[in-house]
């Protein structure tokens, strides 16, 4: 059994398989859920078993968390609107000293064929057998070309200034060694096997031609491991994704993604038409200070009930915040400086951007509190209408920010989609 979801939703027709990667896209709904609902349309039988509550996991509802496949080919890359998966690896890596231009469209070519064989549950070349007996898993494989890519193959001038670097916030504690790169794969699936399979087969591809900066390993909520389908938490606890702009926002596609010619934005390149920018933080949350405020005190920080979500001026998780609802005190019910508030559209210009991150943790740091927080990736059309506006917000004065630390930074540009015979970045390097 093999269930098809495509990521291209704009050009696709209207049937079954379309409408479930619809409605499967991240944001308010994590993988558990996405895994029901996918199902249930195209399956039919296994909704029951995953969605009854019971806890008893079918054979059928097993399977087809395995059975999932993203298609490589489409006109957006697979794993930015694709539902969050339960296990990522974020991997930075710098050309081989030597290597150019040509050295790395031959690894961009090879790169893509072992995507497109490990995607749809395939072996690679000189496969190590990791993933043998497992499905394609919902495995995404995206790769993005950092700023230095561009004066390493001599194509500086066909950099897009939407790679120009993030500015330095207050806040920042960056260490260089773990952020930033010439290239950057994400790799996400619903089978820590399948993740690390597809992780080993592009780190041999890349032997030579390019040596690995830094990797980053983060996990999700498992599919099946909740009753319903739900939006995800993180490590605080807190419902996050709530806000996520939705692709049946009629402006979605212009926030996330680089349109096709006269892109307005100065700078833009044509070569990214389809492709999105990717801002990539690892955020440590200071836990053991967190976890001393009263609930009280932390639904205040976020501006959103812990348990469900809810906005604190009342009604379900998808209520829209009321910014302007004062309580008995005479102080906005949402404080002023909840992250809610501070990160929403409206108090923005619009800035938004589709938030899709893991969670990571790396044991215990040397001070003795746990090495944990939030892989956050974010994904827009263009960084200076998306995380820099947001980001500069919070940086002033986000009730969140006593609880994390920005460790790590990095700014892809993404391109679009491969098309059937293509390799990504085929319209960048050869042309
Ligand atoms: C610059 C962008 C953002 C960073 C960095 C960031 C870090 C961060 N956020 C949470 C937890 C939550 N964030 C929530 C909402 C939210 N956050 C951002 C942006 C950044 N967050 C936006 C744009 C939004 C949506 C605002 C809106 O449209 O209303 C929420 C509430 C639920 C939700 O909407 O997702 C939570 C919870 C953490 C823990 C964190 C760093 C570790
Ligand atoms: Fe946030």
């Amino acid at each position: 059994m093999s269930n098809a979801v495509n990521d291209s939703v704009d050009d696709s027709v209207d049937d079954g398989t379309i409408d479930i990667s619809r409605r499967r896209l991240l944001g308010t709904v994590g993988a558990a859920g996405a895994t029901g609902l996918l199902i249930g349309a195209a399956g039919g039988a296994g909704i029951a078993a995953a969605g009854d509550g019971s806890g008893t996991a079918d054979a059928s509802a097993l399977t087809s968390v395995g059975a999932t496949e993203v298609m490589f080919h489409g006109k957006h890359q697979a794993g930015i609107t694709t539902p969050l998966q339960a296990r990522g690896h974020l991997v930075a890596f710098d050309l081989a000293p030597g290597a150019g231009r040509k050295e790395a469209a031959a690894l961009l070519r090879r790169w893509s064929a072992t995507a497109k064989a490990v995607m749809a549950g395939r072996p690679s070349t000189g496969d190590t057998g990791i993933a043998l007996d497992a499905g394609p898993s919902s495995l995404t494989v995206t790769f993005g070309f950092g700023r230095s890519f561009f004066d390493r193959t001599g194509l500086t001038a066909r950099r897009p200034q939407q790679l120009d670097p993030l500015p330095a916030f207050s806040s920042d504690a960056l260490d260089p060694k773990r952020s930033e790169g010439d290239l950057w794969v994400q790799i996400g699936a619903d089978d820590a096997l399948v993740a690390f399979h597809a992780l080993r087969a592009l780190q041999k591809d890349a032997d030579g031609a390019a040596r690995v900066r830094w990797q980053m390993n983060g996990f999700n909520r498992s599919a099946g491991a909740t009753a319903r389908p739900m939006t995800a938490r993180n490590l605080m606890g807190q419902v996050d994704g709530t806000g996520n702009p939705k692709p049946t926002d009629a402006d979605f596609d212009r926030r996330i993604f680089v349109p096709r010619g006269g892109q307005g934005a100065a700078g833009a390149q044509e070569w990214m038409a389809g492709g999105s920018y990717a801002v990539v933080r690892r955020i440590r949350m200071l836990l053991d200070d967190w976890e001393k405020l009263s609930l009280e005190k932390q639904e205040k920080v976020i501006g959103r009930r812990k348990a469900d979500g809810a906005p604190l001026t009342g009604g379900s998780e998808t209520t829209p915040l009321d910014l302007d609802k004062f309580g008995p005190d005479g102080k906005t019910v949402i404080p002023d400086n909840a992250h809610s508030r501070i990160s929403a559209p409206e108090q923005n210009g619009g800035a938004a951007m589709l938030r899709r991150p893991f969670s990571f943790h790396d044991g215990i740091a040397a001070d003795g509190t746990p090495d944990a927080g939030l892989l956050f990736v974010c994904w827009q059309a263009d960084p200076l209408r998306g995380f820099v506006p947001v980001q500069r917000k919070l940086d002033r004065g986000d009730a969140l920010s006593p609880f994390v630390r920005h460790e790590a930074s990095g700014l892809f540009a993404v391109p679009g989609g491969a098309a059937e015979g293509e390799y990504v970045g085929q319209r960048l390097l050869e042309s």
